[in-house]
Parts: C-alpha cells; structure tokens; sequence
C-alpha cells in the first residue's frame, strides 16, 4: 500500500502541524481526513489544505489504514474506547501523545480484539515547516510495511527517529517535545533584554530571531560540536566570555538538566496516572 489512507483524531496544534507538513510534501488531500469535537478548527483545516473534516471519530476513521491520535492525553482513553469497535484488526494506530503508553492504548482500544499495532511516537511543533523531529516507538504487532508507513508520515515533517525502548520517549518528550519552547523562552528573554540594554523591541526581537536561526543551522550543517562553535565565538576575556560565565554563575547546565528531568518526569507521571 502506497499511499494510505490517514486519518487524525483531535484537530489540535500538531495535527495543523502534521497535516500541514504532509500536504506541503504533496500528499493528496484525499488521503486526509480529520476529526475534532468543535468545528473551528477543522474549518481552518478544510480551507487550507482540501481535506474532508469530521465531528464523528468514527465516520473519520472508517476505512483509514493508519489512525492517528493527536487528542489532549487525558481524553485519549475516552476517544479509544469510543473507536475500540471502529477499529478493524489491521490498522496501524500512531499515538503522538505524551505520557501515554502502547499498553494503556492496547487496553483502550483491544478490549477483546488482537493486540494492536501501535507506534508511539513524540513529533514537535516545527514539524508545520517541515523542521520537525521525533523519535518513534514500535510495539511488537508493527510490521515491517507499517513501520515504513510510520516513518513516512513523521519524516515527511521532519527526521524520524526509531527508539529501542518505550521509556525513551520520556527523554525524547523532554529533549525535542517540549524543546521549541525552552528556545522560544530564551527568544522572548534575549528580545526583553535587548530592549532593556537600548533597542527597539523589533529590533532587539529581529537579532534575537536571526542569531537563533544562523546558531541552528552552524549547529546543523558544520561537523564541529556545539562546544567548538560556542569555543569559537567566546574571545578570551570578551563579550561572550562575560555573559556565558554569568549565565554559568547562574547555574545554567544544572537548571537545564533539572529542567528536562522535570519533563521526562511529568512525561512518566502521565503514563502512570492516565494508565488507570
Ligand atoms: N503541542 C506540541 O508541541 C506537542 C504535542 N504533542 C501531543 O499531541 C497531542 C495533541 O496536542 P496539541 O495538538 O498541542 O493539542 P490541542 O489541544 O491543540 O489539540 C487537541 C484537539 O483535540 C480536540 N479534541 C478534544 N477532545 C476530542 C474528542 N473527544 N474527539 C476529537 N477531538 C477532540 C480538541 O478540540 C483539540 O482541537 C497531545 O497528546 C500532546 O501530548 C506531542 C508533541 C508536541
Ligand atoms: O507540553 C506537552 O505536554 C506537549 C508534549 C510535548 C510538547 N507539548
């Protein structure tokens, strides 16, 4: 099967992302369905990229070969149990939610049926311009053929990672799930201080934006470690030197760790609570 059928349940913030990143690849609108319980959404997607939009799950998902999950965790055992009948043995299920595991999902969703394909996968925002990257889990029940079919739809938004382990997608959550916005955190810092030290506020937001940018893609593109390039900026007694051994005296690097243990953990938190 070439070209499968793909519907996404929950009409979110990573559906647009996904679906966007899909279709700017050139996956037909007709491959695409979406379901969403409110139809503001779903409006937007129709317009935008052509695809059929639904507020029934189950009329997006019939005659699907791949379901995607892309509610809130919470309702997620609410939308499986109510799809659980829907769903014929053979189709791949991709769960991009946090904290949610392949056996809470088999469990929803199983009741009585064969054990389900799942691909669990954790995918983040940038994924809308094709920048995106996950890390991707497969359960025993994930063919070969439906592996690649995973892989296709997450690497069409951006670089698909396969895990060996279940539990890594906690860390994968905490380094690249949640990672956009630990940047945009410190965009939103370096914009306000530059103001305060005397820029306007576009322009202190243009520089902070454009460094970000040319940072990412040295970081990307040059064979060198992040450490080198850094190395490389910071003139021995100079400007760098003197912000980056502030930020150090601040605790930089253990305030990151406790900051992504902090997720990786909330991460696990879920799976434990939301198991129930
Ligand atoms: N936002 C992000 O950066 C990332 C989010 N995720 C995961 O993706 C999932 C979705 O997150 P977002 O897109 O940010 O959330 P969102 O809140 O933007 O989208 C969820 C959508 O589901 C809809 N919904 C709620 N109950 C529903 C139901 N019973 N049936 C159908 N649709 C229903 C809501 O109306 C909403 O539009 C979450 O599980 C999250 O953990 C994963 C990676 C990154
Ligand atoms: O904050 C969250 O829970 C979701 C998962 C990764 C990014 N956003």
């Amino acid at each position: 099967m070439s070209n499968p059928r793909i519907a996404f349940v929950g009409a979110g913030n990573m559906t647009a992302s996904l679906i966007g990143g899909l279709r700017a690849q050139g996956v037909a609108a007709d491959a695409i369905r979406a379901s969403n319980r409110s139809t503001e959404k779903l409006e937007r997607l129709a317009s935008e990229h052509g695809i059929a939009t639904f507020t029934d799950n189950a009329e997006a998902v019939a005659g699907a070969d791949i379901v995607v999950l892309a509610v809130k965790p919470q309702v997620m055992q609410a939308v499986c149990r109510e799809l659980a009948a829907q769903l014929p043995d053979q189709t791949l299920i991709v769960s991009i939610a946090a904290g949610i595991t392949c056996a809470s999902l088999q469990r929803w969703l199983g009741a009585g049926t064969a054990a389900r394909a799942i691909v669990r996968c954790m995918p983040n925002t940038p994924s809308l311009l094709r920048q995106g990257v996950s890390g991707l889990y497969a359960n025993a029940q994930v063919n070969a053929e439906q592996r690649r079919q995973a892989e296709q739809l997450l690497s069409a938004v951006g670089l698909a990672l396969w895990l060996d382990a279940e539990q890594q997608l906690d860390a994968v959550t905490a380094v690249s799930g949640s990672g956009p916005a630990y940047f945009f955190l410190l965009l939103e810092a370096m914009t306000a201080a530059g103001e305060r030290l005397g820029l306007p506020r576009e322009t202190a937001a243009l520089l902070a934006r454009q460094t970000a940018l040319g940072a990412a893609r040295m970081a990307c593109e040059s064979a060198l470690e992040a450490s080198e390039l850094r190395r490389r900026v910071t003139s021995p007694n100079g400007t760098t030197e003197a912000a980056i051994k502030t930020f150090q005296a601040g605790g930089f690097e253990p305030l990151v760790q406790q900051a992504l243990s902090a997720a990786a953990a909330r991460s696990a938190e879920l799976a434990e609570q939301l198991s129930k």
